[in-house]
């Protein structure tokens, strides 16, 4: 989240234009129906610029905005649940923080795996213990399945990430709330191509 609705769309607004591969809408503790009426204002940015949008959590209201995903961490639905709500086609993420979870049966039903935090971060309170880079390749070996890096990365720790061969990264504060939301996302995305190896 970046803040207000307006903040959100105009945040959403530059990171499209920016290239990013996906959107995911995480407001913790907002009410259903405010949440829903951001996720439809939010599709009607993504669905033209053909970049998948998910709900963190909420898949009632992923549901309701016809959304294109949900992730969901270990204590939330089960992956299976979500996928029999949402239908074969939805893409589910699923929180990943240790070896025990890489490795459990809920994640053969999930699309791409969420690892982190890969360094500190201030936007998840109850995050799990940092892994650091080395922690993330570590996960990386143990899984077949898509690697989403999150976590406290930013356009100076991004290339390190790239480097470890996850797929992609998710970033919260290092576009929401940027001065420059489109600049910070051309930064990060030019830092993760020149870490790729
Ligand atoms: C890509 C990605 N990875 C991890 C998370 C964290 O999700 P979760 O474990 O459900 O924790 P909350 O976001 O609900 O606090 C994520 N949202 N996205
Ligand atoms: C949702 C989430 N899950 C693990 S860390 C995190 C927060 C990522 O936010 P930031 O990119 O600001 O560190
Ligand atoms: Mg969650």
């Amino acid at each position: 989240m970046c803040g207000g609705e307006q903040g959100c769309i105009e945040t959403v607004k530059a990171a499209l234009q920016g290239g990013v591969a996906c959107i995911q809408l995480r407001a913790p503790g907002w009410k259903k129906r405010r949440l829903l009426e951001l996720a439809n204002a939010l599709l009607a940015l993504t669905r033209p610029a053909k970049v998948p949008f998910l709900l963190d959590d909420e898949v009632d209201v992923a549901l309701a905005c016809g959304a294109d995903g949900v992730h969901v961490g270990q204590r939330d639905l089960p992956v299976q649940t979500v996928r029999d709500l949402m239908g074969p086609g939805a893409l589910i993420g699923l929180s990943a923080s240790n070896s025990a979870q890489i490795q459990q049966a809920d994640v053969a039903a999930a699309d791409y795996l969420g690892v982190g935090p890969v360094f500190a971060t201030q936007t998840k309170t109850d995050a799990a213990p940092v892994l650091s880079p080395e922690g993330l390749a570590t996960l990386k070996a143990l899984t077949e399945k898509p690697i989403v890096a999150i976590g406290g990365i930013n356009h100076a720790n991004i290339g390190v990430v790239a480097a470890t061969g996850v797929s992609a990264a998710a970033v919260v504060s290092a576009i929401c709330g940027q001065p420059n939301p489109l600049a910070s996302t051309q930064q990060l995305a030019a830092a993760w191509q020149a870490g790729v190896k």
